[in-house]
C-alpha cells in the first residue's frame, strides 16, 4: 500500500484568529481549521483569506406556521449566501431542530468549496430551518415551506440562488418551494430548485446521485490502496438518502455492508445486511430501521469502531472526533455526511494511515447532478439515466484524480488537497473578476 498522506501541520501565522465566539466543535470552526491549511500552503493573500473566510449574506427569517391544533407557533429559518464568484449560490435546505447559523454559515461555505473540487458552475449556499419535522404532520412542513420560501422569494431564483434537498427535506419539499415560488414570480420556474420530482422537472439520478458519489470515490480510492470490491466490507453509518443509497450502490459493486446505523442505533450482520430488506422496512416504518430484524443491535459508537475496510459516515457532523478516531480501524473513511470528522479527529486518522475522502469530494455527487437538473431544466430537454449517471461517474473520478493527486504535490490530506484546489479556484476567479482589485 502506498504510504499515507502526512499529517497537517498549521500554524495560523498569517491569518488571523477565528470570532471569538466561535467554539471549537462548531462546524464553521471546523470548516475554518481545514481553510487556514490550504490557505497557508497556497500562501494566499490575506485580504483574500478575509473575503473567502466572510459569507456574503446571511438571511434570518421568523415563520410563522398555524399548527394543526390552531395554536401559532413561530420557526426560525436560515439562508446563508456564502459565495456567488463562480455562479449563482447552491445549496440544500435542512429541516432539524439543532439547526443554528454558524452550522449553516459552514454547509454554505463546504458548498463554495464542493462546487469547485467537483467544477460545476455554483457558488455556495445553505438553508435551514430550527424545527423537528419528526413531530409534524405534512400540513405543517408544507406550510413551514411555503412561508420560509415566501419570505426568501428575493434570494431565490434560476440565476441568483438555487435551493435542494438536505436532512429531513425531500422531492415533496422542493415541489412546495417551486410551487410557491412560481406563484409568486406569476409563471412555473422549474430552475429555481432541484431535487425536485421527475414530474415537474426533476432529473433522473438525482435522487441517488450523492451516495452514487460516494460508491464512485469509494471504488477510485480502493484502486489506488490495491484494495478490491469483492473483498471489502463495509459500515454504513445514517441510512437516509445518502447513507441508504451509498450502502446499496457499494453493495451491487460486490463489497459486503456489514452494518448500517441511523438514529435509532446500528445493525450488524457478518454475513451482510440484505440492504433492500433494510431500506423496504425504513421505508414502512416512518425512515427508521428500529426493529429491523435482519441484523444485531449495536450502537452507532460500536458502528465507528468495526474492524471493516471501509467506514462511511453518512448522518451527520462531528461522529468522529478526537475521543473516537484511534479506534477507527477502517482503511477508508468515505465522508457521505458533511463535516463528519472534527480537525482533532483527522490529524489521528491521517496519523493512522487511514485514506480519507472528504465530504467536499464524497459527498459532491448530488450538487452535480443538481447542476445536470438545472441545465435541463434551462434547456427544456431531458437525459436518460444513464446518461445522467456516465456524465457523474466520469465528474467525480475526475475530481477524485485532481484532489489525489494534489494531496500528492502538496504532500498533505486528500481534504487539505480538495481546499487547496477549491481556494485556488475561486480566489482566482475572485481576482480575475476584479472584486479584489
Ligand atoms: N441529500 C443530499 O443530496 C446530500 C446530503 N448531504 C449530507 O449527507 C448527510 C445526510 O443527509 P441525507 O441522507 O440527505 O439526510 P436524511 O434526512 O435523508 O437522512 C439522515 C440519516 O441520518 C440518520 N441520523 C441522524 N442522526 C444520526 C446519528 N446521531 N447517528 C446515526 N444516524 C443518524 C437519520 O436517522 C437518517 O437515517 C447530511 O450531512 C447532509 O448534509 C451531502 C450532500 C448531498
Ligand atoms: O444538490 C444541491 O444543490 C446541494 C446538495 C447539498 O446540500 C450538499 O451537497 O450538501
Amino acid at each position: 500500500m502506498p504510504t499515507p498522506f502526512k499529517r497537517d501541520v498549521k500554524t495560523r501565522a498569517l491569518y488571523q484568529e477565528p470570532a471569538p465566539h466561535i467554539d471549537k466543535d462548531n462546524p464553521f470552526q471546523s470548516m475554518m481549521e481545514r481553510f487556514d491549511v490550504a490557505a497557508e500552503l497556497l500562501e494566499l493573500d490575506t485580504g483574500l483569506y478575509d473575503v473567502l473566510r466572510s459569507p456574503s449574506r446571511i438571511h434570518i427569517t421568523s415563520i410563522p406556521v398555524v399548527m394543526d391544533d390552531g395554536r401559532l407557533r413561530v420557526f426560525e429559518g436560515y439562508r446563508v449566501i456564502h459565495s456567488e464568484v463562480l455562479g449563482p449560490s447552491k445549496g440544500g435546505i435542512r429541516f432539524a431542530p439543532d439547526v443554528h447559523v454558524d452550522e449553516v454559515k459552514a454547509l454554505a461555505a463546504w458548498m463554495t468549496w464542493k462546487c469547485a473540487v467537483v467544477g460545476v458552475p455554483f457558488g455556495g449556499a445553505k438553508g435551514g430551518v430550527t424545527c423537528d419535522p419528526s413531530t409534524m404532520s405534512a400540513g405543517e412542513v408544507e406550510r413551514l415551506t411555503r412561508r420560509y420560501t415566501a419570505n426568501l422569494i428575493d434570494v431565490f431564483g434560476p440565476d441568483k440562488d438555487i435551493p435542494a434537498p438536505d436532512m429531513n427535506t425531500n422531492e415533496q419539499v422542493m415541489a412546495w418551494l417551486l410551487d410557491t415560488y412560481s406563484m409568486h414570480a406569476r409563471r412555473t420556474e422549474t430552475a429555481v430548485v432541484t431535487g425536485k420530482p421527475l414530474l415537474i422537472g426533476g432529473s433522473e439520478g438525482r435522487r441517488e446521485a450523492t451516495g452514487r458519489g460516494v460508491m464512485t470515490t469509494t471504488l477510485a480510492a480502493m484502486e489506488r490502496l490495491g484494495m478490491r470490491a469483492s473483498q471489502a466490507t463495509v459500515a454504513v453509518q445514517g441510512f437516509g438518502n445518502v447513507g441508504s443509497v451509498a450502502a446499496k450502490l457499494l453493495r451491487e459493486q460486490g463489497c459486503k455492508v456489514v452494518a448500517v446505523s441511523d438514529v435509532s442505533g446500528g445493525y450488524y450482520n457478518a454475513d451482510g445486511i440484505d440492504i433492500d430488506a433494510a431500506a423496504a422496512y425504513a421505508a414502512e416504518h416512518d425512515r427508521s430501521l428500529a426493529g429491523f430484524d435482519g441484523a444485531e443491535p449495536l450502537t452507532n459508537e460500536e458502528l465507528l469502531a468495526l474492524d471493516v475496510d471501509v467506514l462511511a459516515p453518512c448522518a451527520k457532523e462531528n461522529q468522529i472526533t478526537a475521543e473516537n478516531a484511534g479506534d477507527v480501524k477502517a482503511k477508508i473513511v468515505a465522508e457521505g455526511a458533511n463535516g463528519p470528522t472534527t480537525p482533532e479527529a483527522d490529524a489521528i486518522l491521517n496519523e493512522n494511515g487511514v485514506l480519507v475522502i472528504p465530504d467536499i469530494l464524497a459527498n459532491a455527487g448530488g450538487v452535480t447532478v443538481s447542476y445536470f437538473e438545472w441545465v435541463q431544466d434551462r434547456q427544456g430537454y431531458f437525459w436518460s439515466a444513464d446518461r445522467v449517471n456516465r456524465r457523474l461517474d466520469r465528474m467525480m473520478r475526475g475530481a477524485f484524480n485532481r484532489v489525489y493527486d494534489a494531496a500528492e504535490t502538496y504532500d498533505t490530506s486528500m481534504r487539505i488537497g480538495a481546499y487547496v484546489i477549491a481556494i485556488e479556484k475561486v480566489a482566482g476567479a475572485l481576482k480575475m473578476r476584479g472584486i479584489y482589485a
